[in-house]
């Protein structure tokens, strides 16, 4: 059966196009001198491609012969084929030779003495392993003999699965072991035809094994011989008894699921089945077949093993504590390059020469170099613009530190553009700038104790809501009711709404300063020579833009009093505005604008305004822009209630007063007159008065009139802080002043509503009466709207006059206001106010800040400030007589 299943292969051979005939001596390798067959042996895996005696382990069902690897047919069946050839070809084929049918020539094999098998391959010997065979021919089943026709095996379902055939690895072992195990449970003869063919390559001399190359650590090296003893203990044992992983492609891919598996078969192709003999090779079990050099490098440097050790026990005396001196450390360094060179010819690669940095010396510019004509590529203007600048012609020698950037450096210079340094580079604040004791800050101000009740009553906090009747074109500048009464406009009084709106300054700061940034907040504390603390701008400002709030504590009077006699008594500073309605703005927490100085040429003014109903206040610039640097400072309009409390004044301006006291009045020269009968009539009140009010408060030497100044003040100032006074002779007076104070105060605040009233229907009036109402605004403006029980609640309309009141120095006031008595000034000056969201200069009638500041640098300097205005004076805190005096000169109009 076997001869005839033989014969049949081999006719089938024949009949194959592609498949050597037996009679082509290319295909056919006679066994000892043909390559074909050691080279076809060599390049497949041995137990794949030796053949076995027939009958044995041929699972293949259905054999495919066109699809094996190789075939094998029994020796005795193909001799006589081979004798058949041998008769043609004259050729001697010795007993038991093996012959190969190769399809593609192979290199010259070893000599095989006593082949036993033939092995005739019929693929391309890289094409892999035989998988199916004819189930007559003794063709082994790969799968069978590498276990893996057990992975459709299951112990779960019930399978009998060998235990020999659990291990994934296929090797020479486990073949053999599982056929001489397979062989010994089942009873099967597998075990024979291993062995067969074991004795068959023995006999051919290749030195294979069935279990195809041994690549275990033991066979690496040639073996020597050894004691039964040593043999035992090296011998070879399965990875899995010796818990080593072995990771092989076939446990990789068993250990996969089964659609892993059937995905991977798809893919794995020819190639694959050559990676799978790549196990077979050193390569895949990491075997080093050339040594492997080590060198050692320090510093970049090959460093000579055995010169190492020379100097390691050179070096092993027992180590003393390292010297840090020079000396030592030239030596170490020295003998560190001796030993470098020492070194140097045994390593191999040169010392790389130290590299030397490089460094930028042109900056920006590097690589441009100053071109030898400068004019090169101007144009004719810009040539004779150069010509025209003598500092640009080439001097000769080129400017080496900083060459101008070569394409736009002369064209920029040529145009002239201005261009500004940054502001710190040019006005650094002096090092180690000592800041203030810490203080708490406050950014929005805040009511205490009977403040708030206090500014609920006054008609401000009703009044402010009452709509502007501005156009959008207007945009609420000079002539906004709301504007011009200091009622900031909102969401809730303006007719033009936000976008056309001009007249919110608080809003605009807020937005700015809500961003961050100091360039946003624009200012910054500095440290003056000689007044303390001061404020500086580090960013420009326009003419009376808001700059910052000053912000704080709003208290009563009887508070501030208290305060100075218990809280502040120690202190060196006090920081209190007066501010609105007997109210005052305690500044000892509050913002940074505490410390502006006083300036008698200021660059800003401190204006109060009403900011959805809350009494507010703020600086602004002046009328002039502001620059960069420039220290801020306002009027304080000090008043030293007390001759022997005027502070020396440092501000070093020219028309500097020399005291921070009150601001003396000044004739501005006439105005050219206008058309306006109303302005004229205004102005003409306001030469009047002021007039009037110079000349009373020159006092011409004379002492009395001085003596009066200083009594009004006085007064005034016990008006303000009563009880902050702490001169006998004043606590007198305050008494006696206390009554007549509150009336001035309800009348002054009635006048303010009056003025609100009037303004709304002031277009059409005489004269007489436009120049008492604008008399009244000033008041208001003045006072910061201060009532008078005189005057009834105004109605919620406004107009826009186009004149209004004049501003007032609080210091003033108590001595205007007695001459008012007897001089009556009529009218005041006109006032505008800036598009910007501030009262300009001449409308700064409005109500400007009292300072109130107090410095124990200076004990007898305990002083309050009053209101500062430009304008006319009112008495703030005088004698019910100036109040009434004051009325009569608005009334006498
Ligand atoms: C509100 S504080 C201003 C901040 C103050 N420089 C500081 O360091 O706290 C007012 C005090 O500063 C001083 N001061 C402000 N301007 C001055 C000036 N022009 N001349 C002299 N002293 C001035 C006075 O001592 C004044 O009482």
């Amino acid at each position: 059966m076997a001869a005839a299943m033989a014969a049949m292969a081999m006719a089938e051979m024949a009949d194959m196009p592609e498949m050597g005939t037996l009679s082509s001596e290319s295909s056919f390798s006679g066994p000892p001198t043909d390559a074909s067959s050691a080279a076809a042996s060599l390049t497949s895996t041995p137990p794949t491609t030796v053949s076995v005696t027939p009958d044995n382990m041929s699972l293949a069902s259905e054999p495919d012969i066109s699809k094996l690897d190789a075939i094998t047919v029994p020796l005795l069946d193909v001799i006589p084929l081979l004798e058949n050839e041998q008769q043609e070809t004259g050729q001697q084929t010795p007993v038991g030779q093996a012959i190969v049918f190769a399809k593609h020539p192979a290199p010259a094999p070893a000599p095989a003495p006593t082949p036993t098998t033939i092995t005739i391959p019929v693929d391309p010997p890289s094409t892999g392993r035989a998988r199916r065979a004819r189930a007559s021919l003794p063709v082994y089943n790969l799968a069978k003999l590498s276990g893996t026709d057990v992975h459709g095996k299951r112990r779960a379902k019930g399978d009998a699965v060998n235990e020999n055939n659990r291990r994934r690895t296929i090797s020479g072992d486990t073949l053999v072991n599982e056929a001489e195990g397979g062989a010994d449970e089942k009873g099967d003869t597998s075990a024979e035809p291993n062995k067969a063919v074991q004795d068959g390559i023995n006999a051919l001399g290749l030195g294979w094994s069935i279990a195809g190359p041994d690549t275990s650590k033991s066979n690496r090296v040639p073996k020597k011989p050894k004691s039964s003893a040593a043999q035992a203990a090296s011998e070879r044992r399965a990875t899995r008894l010796s818990g080593a992983p072995v990771t092989t492609l076939t446990t990789t891919i068993s250990s996969l699921g089964k659609r892993g598996r059937k995905t991977l078969d798809k893919g794995l192709s020819r190639m694959a089945r050559e990676l799978k003999r790549l196990q077979d090779t050193n390569e895949f079990a990491h075997i080093d077949t050339q040594p492997v050099l080590y060198t050692v490098w320090k510093n970049g440097k090959y460093v000579d093993p055995s010169q190492e050790e020379e100097e390691e026990s050179a070096l092993s005396p027992p180590r003393k504590k390292a010297k840090t001196d020079d000396a030592t450390i030239a030596k170490s360094a020295k003998t560190g390059e001796e030993e470098v060179k020492k070194l140097e010819p045994s390593g191999p690669p040169p010392a790389k020469k130290r590299r030397v940095k490089k460094w930028l010396d042109y900056g920006l510019y590097a690589g441009q170099e100053t071109p030898a004509d400068i004019s090169r590529g101007l144009t004719l203007q810009e040539r004779k613009k150069l010509a025209s600048i003598p500092e640009l012609a080439r001097s000769g020698k080129p400017n080496k530190s900083l060459p101008l950037p070569m394409f736009n450096g002369l064209r920029i210079l040529l145009r002239g553009r201005d261009f500004k340094l940054p502001f710190d580079v040019c006005n650094p604040l002096p090092p180690g700038q000592p800041k203030p004791a810490a203080y708490r800050t406050m950014t929005k101000n805040r009511f205490v104790g009977d403040a708030a009740a206090y500014w609920k009553k006054t008609p401000h906090f009703n009044d402010f809501s009452s709509k502007c009747v501005c156009k959008p074109e207007d945009g609420c500048a000079e002539d906004c009711q709301n504007r011009i009464m200091l009622y900031e406009c909102d969401e809730t009084n303006c007719n033009v709404g936000k976008v056309h709106c001009q007249n919110r300054a608080f809003q605009n700061l807020q937005e700015r300063t809500k961003k961050g940034g100091r360039f946003r907040v624009g200012v910054e504390l500095l440290k003056t020579s000689d007044r303390g603390y001061g404020v500086r701008s580090n960013r420009c400002f326009e003419p009376n833009q808001i700059i910052m709030e000053y912000t704080g504590e709003i208290i009563t009077e009887e508070e501030c009093e208290r305060r100075m006699n218990e809280v502040y008594k120690d202190n060196e500073c006090y920081y209190l505005m007066s501010f609105d309605q007997h109210m005052i703005i305690d500044a000892t927490t509050g913002s940074i604008a505490r410390f502006v100085n006083h300036s008698c040429s200021p660059n800003c003014r401190m204006i109060k305004w009403i900011v959805s109903g809350q009494p507010r206040m703020a600086l602004f610039a002046g009328d002039r822009p502001i620059q960069t640097g420039e220290e801020l400072t306002y009027d304080y309009n000090f008043d030293p209630f007390s001759a022997k409390n005027v502070q020396k004044c440092l501000c070093g301006s020219p028309n500097c007063r020399g005291v921070l006291g009150p601001k003396p009045k000044e004739v501005k020269p006439p105005k050219p007159p206008k058309q306006d009968n109303k302005k004229k009539s205004v102005k003409g009140s306001v030469k009047a008065g002021k007039r009037k009010l110079k000349e009373l408060l020159a006092g011409d030497g004379d002492e009395e009139d001085e003596t009066n100044a200083v009594k009004k003040r006085k007064i005034k100032t016990a008006a303000g802080l009563k009880k902050s006074l702490s001169s006998a002779g004043l606590k007198a007076a305050k008494g006696a002043a206390k009554g007549a104070v509150t009336t001035i105060k309800r009348k002054v605040s009635s006048i303010s509503v009056n003025a609100k009233t009037a303004i709304g229907s002031s277009k059409k009036q005489t004269t007489k009466t436009t120049a008492r109402r604008v008399t009244s605004t000033s008041v208001l403006k003045m006072y910061g709207r201060q009532g008078s029980p005189k005057a009834k609640p105004a109605p919620k309309t406004k107009a826009s006059p186009k004149s209004s009141g004049s501003s007032t120095l609080s210091t003033i006031v108590a001595a205007t206001s007695t001459l008012a008595k007897a001089n009556s000034p009529k009218g005041s000056p006109k006032k505008t106010a800036s598009a910007n969201g501030s009262p300009s200069k001449s409308a700064s009638a409005s109500a400007s800040a009292n300072t109130v500041s107090s410095r124990k640098r200076t004990p007898t300097w305990k002083a309050l400030g009053s209101a500062q205005d430009d304008g006319d004076d009112l008495p703030r805190g005088g004698s019910p007589a100036s109040s009434v005096d004051l009325y009569t000169f608005e009334a006498s109009e």
